[in-house]
């Protein structure tokens, strides 16, 4: 479906000068800055897939987006989407591609919502019939009925989100780029957003590239996520394994029924020969901490069992959130 092959992208961007008259010398300059925003980057998304794509600020998520989108050309290496080259082939293209900012809409901003979506079908020649069909699905799954005729200008960010996201996909695209689609909005408004985003790649198919910073998004509604830094993609695998390959500990509290001896090998701290490391030990509670690729989950219970009689266990994985920041 979409097929990246070693794309680069580099951007020349004029040396400032220092002094007086800088403004007017660098309008004169012949010097140029190169900077390499992506440095050689291979994927491939198949069909249905709805693949997460996350980075730092700065680290070539737009870029590489715009890339796919045929806003920006390369520098080399080369992009197709169902095949087609989308610089060269935009309209083809384009008509297989819902795109959506989370910062700023494709919607025309003093009209009511409704004439948006007409100028819209118009501009992707949907005809009457399946517009009408598309937008009564829309209108009840996104809840659009309440300001169908409010101009756009009037929306809460939330309304406006669904309204766009309706846009996006009016003339029914197999491929969907959303570029931040949860920002700013209260919980509740993510929850809409986030279930919609779900069914229509569950049950339409649609195939989705998000990039966001939300780490909920990507928990969520993500099976595949890349990780891009730098320019460079430094992860692309299921959100699991990102989890299990950055090696956070998970932290399981026992609870043991009766008396309970903890081998005297797991009571040295920071003893790198042993995959359980005890934090703390309160009456008839332990708590642990073990990374899960050096010990299966039924050898560490197989071991607490041999402690003392098990009453209960309470795992608590490495939040997301956290894992993410070791890879940035
Ligand atoms: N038109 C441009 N001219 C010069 N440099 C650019 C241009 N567009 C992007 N860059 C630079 O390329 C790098 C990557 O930018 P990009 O916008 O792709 O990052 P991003 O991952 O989308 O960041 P964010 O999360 O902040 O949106 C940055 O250093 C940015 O300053």
């Amino acid at each position: 479906m979409i097929e990246v092959h070693n794309i680069r992208k580099e951007f020349k961007t004029p040396v400032v000068k220092e002094g007086r008259f800088s403004g007017l010398r660098t309008l004169f300059t012949r010097e140029y800055r190169t900077k390499e925003a992506v440095k050689g980057i291979s994927f491939q998304v198949q069909p249905g897939e709805f693949v997460g794509y996350i980075g730092p600020n700065g680290a070539g998520k737009s870029t590489t987006i715009k890339m796919l989108t045929g806003i920006l050309h390369p520098t080399s290496g080369h992009v197709t989407i169902r095949g087609m080259n989308p610089h060269k082939e935009r309209r083809s293209v384009v008509n297989n591609l819902g795109v959506v900012f989370g910062q700023r809409s494709q919607l025309w901003w003093d009209l009511p919502v409704k004439d948006s979506y007409d100028i819209l079908a118009k501009m992707y020649s949907v005809d009457v019939g399946d517009k009408e069909r598309r937008l009564g699905q829309f209108a009840e799954l996104l809840d659009l009925q309440a300001f169908w005729e409010t101009p756009v200008r009037k929306l809460s960010l939330g309304q406006r989100m669904r309204a766009d996201l309706a846009a996006a996909i009016l003339h029914d695209p197999d491929v969907l780029f959303l570029d931040e689609p949860t920002i700013g909005l209260d919980v509740n408004a993510k929850r809409n957003i986030r279930h919609f985003l779900k069914l229509i790649n569950e049950q339409f198919g649609k195939t989705i590239l998000l990039t966001t910073h939300d780490m909920d998004d990507i928990e969520q509604l993500c099976n595949r996520v890349m990780v891009i830094n730098n320019g460079e993609l430094s992860y692309d695998g299921t959100v699991n394994s990102l989890r299990d390959t950055i090696g956070l500990p998970t932290v399981i509290t026992v609870t043991f029924r009766g008396p309970f001896a903890i081998p005297e090998q797991f009571q040295r701290q920071g003893n790198p020969a042993v995959p359980i490391r005890v934090t703390s030990s309160l009456d008839n509670t332990v708590t642990i901490e073990v990374n899960r690729r050096e010990m299966k989950t039924l050898d560490i219970f197989k071991e607490l069992g041999r402690w003392g009689e098990l009453d209960d266990i309470d795992m608590e994985d490495p939040d997301f959130e956290d894992v993410i920041h070791k890879v940035y």
